[in-house]
């Protein structure tokens, strides 16, 4: 669909040399000169708290469906989207063989030369940070099954998820369900950074640009970070859990109630990060306004053109949740 792909072309980003071409080669070259790009100065401000790691949301799925409905589950699914805007999914129901293939093609295609891989993908793009990504829309897939099987199957634990909120929230499930009709999907790669590792980000910090966000965490090797209480939280790697990610649509639709929390990519000294996002967002031509839970309630946000919102939030420096100030009522 034409809305599909103008999301692609705006998921550009400046071309940089590919780091990963760049973390192949010769420590000698690695200067502090070659890798000034991706240094954070800032990267040190905000403590990090490993042992707040093991308290990140874990919803069930299984406890959320309309023929099995716990309240419990829901009461778990609202709390993690309130106070966490993460938390990681399990008895999610992507198949097992589903989720091994998607990994495997992922790492074989990382391993692929760069001129391949670039004749490959659409748009690849650095992550703004010493990350390399490649971006698919619906109709702008490689032409693996895998990748058609996972975004199938990721679509419907996104309606899943949609749905369970919709009931949460007694939102009408007709003007739920186009909140997460587009699916982009974006292959992250983050090189090991022997030289500096604790110097560069793999990924800024930043909030999520959709609506919800579906990640899995490829080949469980750890850097995602999540903002809370102004301190950086590690997010463990779960084999058999998605993690899932309220985006600053739904921070905007539910007036603020659900929070699109701010999060960044840390490097690993020896060790690649491989993971793949998806994004689902809106279609592009639609809107989207607050919903307040009473007359009363004061608005946050105001009523958001999807189209003008994505372009702002892909255009700009990435920069926490600066974004989402776009999208303020005053
Ligand atoms: O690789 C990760 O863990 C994070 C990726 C991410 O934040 C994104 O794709 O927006
Ligand atoms: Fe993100």
């Amino acid at each position: 669909m034409a809305s599909e792909s103008r999301i692609a072309q705006v998921a550009t980003t400046i071309p940089v040399r590919n780091v990963q071409d760049l973390a192949a080669c010769d420590a000698g070259e690695l200067t502090a000169d070659a890798l000034e790009r991706y240094v954070r100065p800032d990267i040190d401000k905000d403590a990090v708290l490993y042992e707040h790691s093991g308290e990140l949301p874990v919803v069930d799925l299984g406890r959320l469906n309309p023929q099995h409905w716990e309240e419990e589950a829901a009461a778990k699914l609202r709390y993690a989207c309130e106070e966490w805007g993460f938390f990681q999914v399990l008895n999610h129901g992507v198949p097992e063989e589903v989720m091994v293939s998607i990994k495997r093609d992922i790492q074989e295609f990382f391993e692929l030369p760069l001129d391949v891989k670039n004749a490959y993908a659409q748009t690849p793009g650095d992550l703004q940070g010493y990350g390399q990504a490649y971006v698919f829309s619906n109709d702008q897939k490689l032409d693996w099954k895998s990748l058609e099987d996972y975004s199938a199957e990721v679509e419907k634990v996104a309606h899943s998820i949609a749905t369970a909120i919709g009931k949460i929230l007694n939102i009408d499930p007709e003007l739920m369900s186009d909140k997460y009709a587009v699916q982009v999907l974006r292959m992250n790669y983050y090189p090991p950074c022997t030289s500096m590792p604790e110097k560069v980000l793999g990924f800024s910090p930043h909030s999520d640009g959709s609506f919800l966000t579906i990640l899995s965490q490829v080949n469980s090797v750890e850097g995602l970070q999540i903002k809370r209480h102004d301190a950086w939280v590690p997010v463990k790697p779960h084999p058999e859990a998605l993690l899932v990610n309220v985006g600053d649509f739904l921070e905007i639709m539910t007036n603020g109630k659900f929070k699109s929390i701010e999060h960044r990519v840390i490097i690993n000294a020896h060790k690649e990060r491989l993971s793949v996002s998806a994004f689902h967002s809106p279609k592009f031509d639609g809107v989207v306004s607050p919903a307040t839970a009473t007359p009363t309630e004061n608005l946050l946000y105001r009523t958001v053109k999807v189209e003008g919102y994505i372009k702002h939030s892909m255009s700009n420096k990435l920069d926490g949740k600066r974004a989402l100030d776009h999208a303020k009522a005053f």
